[in-house]
């Protein structure tokens, strides 16, 4: 047990890998690519799975996880409630942070930028590719609002049972869909031992990427 008397002992040294000037591409693109995929090769479980922080207008910061659906040339995307607490909180401020943590493989990646609704073509699109469970829930709920469980029950028998009578079509609802996030800002966190960890940022720079090392 690591945790005795209100203190958490555990002091693993991250040792799986390095990251050197040498293997740093002009742009963040082509390495997250390169680390996602390693993510999924090595077999982890929900290696798309970023936490989002928004803030709301008061300054608050919130967290919680999503799964990436998209990551290309624009950015990276994820799907949601647009009147979900972080859909609230992005119409206000569109200024988010992603983190996603492959802690097996030590990496890190932190990306800042700004969150855009994607086209409701996309977001129809990617609607029609899920599951239909997931897209019964997310039409019946209304994501962050306070609800009983009987409720929520009553409003997806009520979906489920006019989707099946063939009276209720499942389409994209309105408050449901993607969010482009472009990033100004990026870093690459490889863990090493003793705590010296490699840390490079990229920022975009008069139309390019300016990389810094950081201290770690
Ligand atoms: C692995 C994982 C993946 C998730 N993926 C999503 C997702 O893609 N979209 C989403 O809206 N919620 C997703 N959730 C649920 C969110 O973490 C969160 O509970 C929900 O979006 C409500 O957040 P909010 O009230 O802060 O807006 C996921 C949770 C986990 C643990
Ligand atoms: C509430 C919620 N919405 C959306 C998603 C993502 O769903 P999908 O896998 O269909 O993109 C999840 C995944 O856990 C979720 O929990």
């Amino acid at each position: 047990m690591a945790l005795e008397n209100g203190k958490i002992y555990d002091q693993r040294d991250y040792d799986s890998g390095t990251l050197g000037e040498s293997d740093l591409p002009a742009s963040p693109r082509a390495l997250f690519e390169s680390w996602l995929s390693e993510a999924f090769d090595h077999g982890l479980r929900d290696p798309n799975a970023m936490v989002i922080s928004t803030v709301d207008d008061r300054g608050i910061p919130s967290s919680r996880v999503v799964l990436a659906r998209g990551a290309d040339e624009r950015g990276i995307v994820f799907y949601t409630n647009y009147e979900s607490r972080k859909g609230r909180e992005i119409a206000q401020n569109p200024r988010v942070s992603l983190l996603f943590h492959w802690r097996e493989l030590d990496r890190v990646v932190r990306i800042e930028g700004r969150a855009a609704r994607v086209s409701e073509e996309e977001s129809d699109a990617y609607f029609d590719s899920r599951h239909p469970l997931s897209r019964i829930g997310s039409t019946a709920s209304p994501q962050s609002s306070v609800i009983t469980k009987d409720e929520l029950a009553a409003r997806i028998t009520a979906l489920t049972a006019g989707v099946e009578s063939g009276e209720i079509e499942l389409t994209r609802p309105a408050h449901w869909g993607g969010y482009l996030v472009v990033p100004d800002e990026v870093e690459f966190w490889q863990g090493r031992p003793s705590r010296l960890h490699d840390r490079f940022r990229y920022r975009r720079d008069a139309g390019s990427w300016r990389i810094d090392r950081l201290a770690p």
